[in-house]
């Protein structure tokens, strides 16, 4: 049982470099169990920096950062995932010479309670249909979802999501966010990256804006409500 009050995710005074770049300068946040937390930002801010260290994608990184009160320091990637955060890139890694079903069984199952294969085709019909359809044959819906079903078999409970709607039609927009709306029933907590700020404010139950690596304003979702001409401005949507 996880004890009370600790966070899913804790991130403090986190510093990331490439190479000899700094593009995170201490970044502060938490994620609580449950919640579906938003970061925004303008491009370059560094939310995606954000979302590869806490995964221990980004090799240079300093400061403190906890999954379920464990800290990550020096682990690497695979040890991470195993402490149950899982994440899907913006890129979506959608292996083109796989089918569908091929591709979801990719990843390896790292805990027990992950989704088995016919409840991901319950969430996403879609997928199902095309399960013998190879990666090249998807459209940009179907790699999203693929994307994101393909994390829900590992066991993970925290899930990374980096920019799940970019360059998406609004239908499946829409359908991505009844699938989000699902999974947090199933008692997933979700830390993702969104520029699409509409889409944000229907899923997102806290907002933190980052800017130039730190982390610049940080609200709720009745907050977004009763300013939302002010953060519109803020992100210069
Ligand atoms: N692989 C890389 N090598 C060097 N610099 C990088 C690399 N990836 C990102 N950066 C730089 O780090 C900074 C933060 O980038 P990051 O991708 O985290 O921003 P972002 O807020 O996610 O924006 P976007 O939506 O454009 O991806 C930027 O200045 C970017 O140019």
């Amino acid at each position: 049982m996880p004890e009370q009050n600790v966070p899913c995710l804790e991130v403090r005074g986190l510093t990331g470099f490439y190479g000899e770049t700094q593009a995170l300068h201490g970044i502060d946040f938490v994620v609580q169990p449950g919640e579906a937390v938003c970061l925004l930002g303008r491009n370059g801010a560094g939310k995606t920096t954000t979302l590869r260290a806490v995964v221990g994608l980004l090799a240079k990184r300093r400061g403190h950062i906890a999954i379920d009160g464990r800290p990550t320091q020096g682990m690497a990637p695979e040890d991470i995932a195993r402490l149950g955060v899982a994440y899907c890139p913006e890129e979506r890694g959608i292996f083109a010479s796989l089918d569908v079903e091929e591709n979801l069984l990719l990843p390896p199952v790292l805990m027990p309670g992950g989704m088995t294969i016919d409840e991901i085709y319950m969430l996403f019909p879609n997928l199902k249909l095309r399960r013998k359809s190879p990666g090249t044959r998807l459209s940009g819906g179907e790699q999203q979802m693929l994307a994101i079903a393909r994390i829900l078999r590992t066991g993970a409970k925290l899930l990374l999501l980096d920019e799940p709607t970019e360059g998406l039609a609004p239908v499946i927009i829409e359908e991505i966010g009844e699938a989000i709306g699902i999974l947090r029933q199933r008692g997933f907590t979700i830390l993702m990256v969104e520029q699409n700020f509409r889409f944000a404010s229907g899923v997102g139950d806290r907002f933190y804006v980052i800017e130039e690596g730190r982390v610049a304003e940080h609200f709720d979702r009745q907050t977004l409500a009763s300013d939302h001409a002010r953060i519109e401005a803020l992100l210069g949507v």
